[in-house]
């Protein structure tokens, strides 16, 4: 019995050929592999490239094939049907071999290894390829040129979004490649919002398994299911339960395309490598009637699991992760309903490297938003008055995280800074007389006051300085309620925080007609520039996609244990110090996109300080330089060279 691991194979494939008889040579490269853990090399988990003896003979291998007898079954079959699976019958199981070549064919549908038209004339020659590609050699960077022209043929943003996610099934670092060298063009395919219209139609447009799904069937066998992915070495998990996918609800196990998302930017925009990224999808079922009526839907065809049910299941996957994974594992909760995630953010916070990037790193991308607006216009947060329209995760979360700025930037108690600010929900001002009605996070936000129905009367009787928009309602920012912010503020700041564009509180376009030029606008999702009169305004993304890249890099490579809400100001702060005058002139409140390694390298060497500061980091001694070490760390989607 011979077993290989794959990447000691392909790292280098000439000091294995010793372990095999001289006449083997040639076939090296091919595999044998039972589908399934059983065939799992239990220490280092990677599969092995033999047949495992308990369940079939390797009898001959000869010129890349390789004939199995099943001694079970007694199935075999010659060069034709080499598994015997051509001669079952329909009722007669078949154990679902694989060959593979670690190089040749395999090497080339290897997303990991494969470089396509780029292998040179020597990697051809040592890894099998000769033949199996037209003879022309081209650079990644020509790739990367003919990959967009085709992306750019596409009218369908869908059809774009499709498309990269078959290249990032076909060849990873391609794939990274183009995205990091053109992030702002690709950001609204990967990310929102093409990625909202991809869950929508995830059913429709799914391929192959991106994630892991842990579903109610699993209950009991989540530790298993976990070690069914091939990657071991996990780093960072993003984990849906798919019951709020950005502002267009309840999308079930469909939600598998935000993970899968927001993990792609780990790696493009905070240099996670994507081997140490894991995208999980929860299905405890769906109480969206479309979908469980829709022939093509994925999940569970069952209502919800609630209370108890759903408690266990999680539970189980936060232990089962821990046991798999360590204690060093970061988590982030996305796409959660408030009504679970709240309440599984305090309870894991204790106990897990976690947070919840609807609440937190949102909380952190606004505040940075605030903090640069400040600077530029003058003032200070405690000068400001807040109203925000939606008072769930995202509006909450934002509300205490400025609350907690002011308390630190004024000595003022919390409760104090509290009062600054004032959030409208679906039944109106959240005022002291709706306490008792109250869910328990908006609680804090009851302040005295009349009840008040409308935004538009909100408006006129808080008078805010700044708007933020957290509903997930589209179009709630009416010409009215722009127009009376504008009549209040020579410089009305306006975030319509809202996914993906269809759900925007505004446009950027309104935004601007409606305070005839002089709003300082943001959005979750992305605007072209805008002309108004001799101006053309750039809004700039008010997205936590700012944020959680960098923060997960910062707290991986501290070793962080626990997640602070000072490593949110830090980031919050490391976010805005990246704004220059430059980009506030033309309307940005946020650095662009296209220097995002930059900004991720210093958010993240904040939040590793603030690791270090607080006793929280566990890799000791900390770097001298935190950038630089952060910089070192990133990923990097070129190519290696083959020996
Ligand atoms: N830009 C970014 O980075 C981020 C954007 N978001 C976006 O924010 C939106 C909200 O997310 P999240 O906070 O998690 O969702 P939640 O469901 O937790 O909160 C939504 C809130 O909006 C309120 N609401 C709903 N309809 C109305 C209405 N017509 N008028 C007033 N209030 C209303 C709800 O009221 P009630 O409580 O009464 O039901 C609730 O308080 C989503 O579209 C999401 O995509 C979220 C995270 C990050
Ligand atoms: C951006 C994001 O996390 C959301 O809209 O939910
Ligand atoms: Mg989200």
């Amino acid at each position: 019995m011979f077993s290989l691991n794959r990447s000691a194979f392909l790292n280098n494939p000439a000091s294995i050929s010793g372990s095999f008889p001289d006449k083997h040579r040639r076939i090296l490269p091919t595999r044998v592999v039972v589908a399934g853990s059983s065939n799992r090399d239990k220490s280092n988990g990677s599969l092995l490239m033999a047949t495992d003896e308990s369940t079939a003979t390797l009898k001959e291998m000869r010129d890349g094939y390789a004939e199995v007898v099943d001694p079970k079954s007694g199935v075999s079959g010659g060069v034709q049907d080499v598994y015997g699976e051509d001669t079952a019958t329909e009722d007669q199981p078949v154990t679902p071999w694989s060959v593979s070549v670690a190089s040749g064919y395999s090497l080339l549908r290897d997303p990991h290894h494969n470089k396509g038209l780029a292998f040179s004339e020597k990697e051809r020659n040592s890894h099998y390829l000769r033949g199996l590609l037209p003879p022309t050699v081209i650079s990644q960077e020509l790739q990367v040129k003919k990959m967009l022209h085709n992306i750019r043929q596409y009218q369908v943003p869908l059809q774009k979004y499709m498309a990269m996610m078959d290249l990032q099934e076909r060849n990873q670092k391609l794939f990274y490649k183009l995205l990091i060298d053109n992030v702002e063009e690709l950001l609204p395919i990967v990310y929102t919002p093409t990625v909202g219209e991809a869950c929508q139609k995830y059913g429709s447009i799914y391929s192959r398994p991106q994630g892991v799904f842990i579903s109610l069937k699993d209950k009991g066998k989540v530790l298993e299911v976990l070690r069914n992915w091939p990657e071991k070495n996990i780093q960072v998990i993003v984990v849906t339960d798919g019951e709020r996918i950005l502002g267009l609800g309840d999308l079930g196990c469909h939600g598998m395309g935000i993970p899968v998302g927001k993990l792609s930017l780990y790696t493009a925009l905070g240099g996670i490598r994507p081997s140490a990224c894991l995208p999980v999808t929860i299905d405890v079922g769906t109480n969206n009637e479309k979908l469980l009526d829709d022939e093509f839907y994925i999940g569970l065809r069952q209502k919800r699991a609630i209370g108890q049910e759903y408690a266990e299941l999680l539970h189980e996957f936060m232990t089962a992760v821990k046991q798999n994974y360590g204690e060093r594992i970061l988590i982030q909760f996305e796409d959660f309903a408030n009504h679970n995630a709240f309440d599984l953010l305090e309870k894991y916070g204790t106990t897990h490297l976690v947070f919840n990037d609807d609440i937190q790193g949102t909380a952190s991308v606004v505040l940075a938003g605030l903090i640069s607006a400040m600077k530029f216009l003058g003032g200070s947060l405690a000068d400001q008055r807040f109203l925000f329209l939606g008072a769930g995760e995202a509006g909450t979360g934002i509300a205490e995280l400025i609350a907690l700025e002011i308390s630190k930037q004024t000595n003022m108690p919390l409760e104090e800074t509290r009062k600054k600010i004032w959030l409208v929900d679906s039944k109106g001002l959240i005022v002291s007389s709706r306490l008792e009605s109250l869910q328990h996070f908006k609680k804090p936000w009851a302040h005295e006051h009349e009840p008040v129905k409308e935004l538009v009367d909100a408006v006129n009787a808080i008078k805010p300085t700044i708007l933020i928009g957290t509903s997930g309602q589209g179009r709630t920012f009416t010409k009215e309620v722009v127009e009376a912010m504008a009549s209040l503020n020579e410089k009305p700041i306006i975030f319509s925080l809202s996914n993906p564009t269809s759900q925007s509180e505004c446009t950027a376009e309104e935004a601007y007609t409606w305070s005839q030029g002089r709003a300082i606008f943001a959005s979750g999702s992305p605007f072209d520039p805008f002309e108004y009169g001799d101006n053309v305004f750039v809004p700039g993304q008010a997205n936590n996609a700012y944020i959680f890249p960098g923060l997960g890099l910062g707290l991986i490579m501290s070793g962080a244990i626990r997640v602070h809400d000072d490593m949110l100001l830090a980031a919050a702060e490391a976010l805005a110090g990246q704004v220059t005058q430059e980009n506030f002139d033309k309307g940005l409140l946020y650095p662009p996109f296209k220097n995002i390694r930059k900004i991720s390298a210093h958010i993240a060497a904040e939040v590793a300080a603030k690791a270090y500061e607080l006793g929280l980091a566990t890799r000791l001694p900390p770097p001298k330089d935190l950038v630089k070490y952060a910089e070192s760390c990133m990923y990097s989607p070129a190519y290696r060279t083959y020996r």
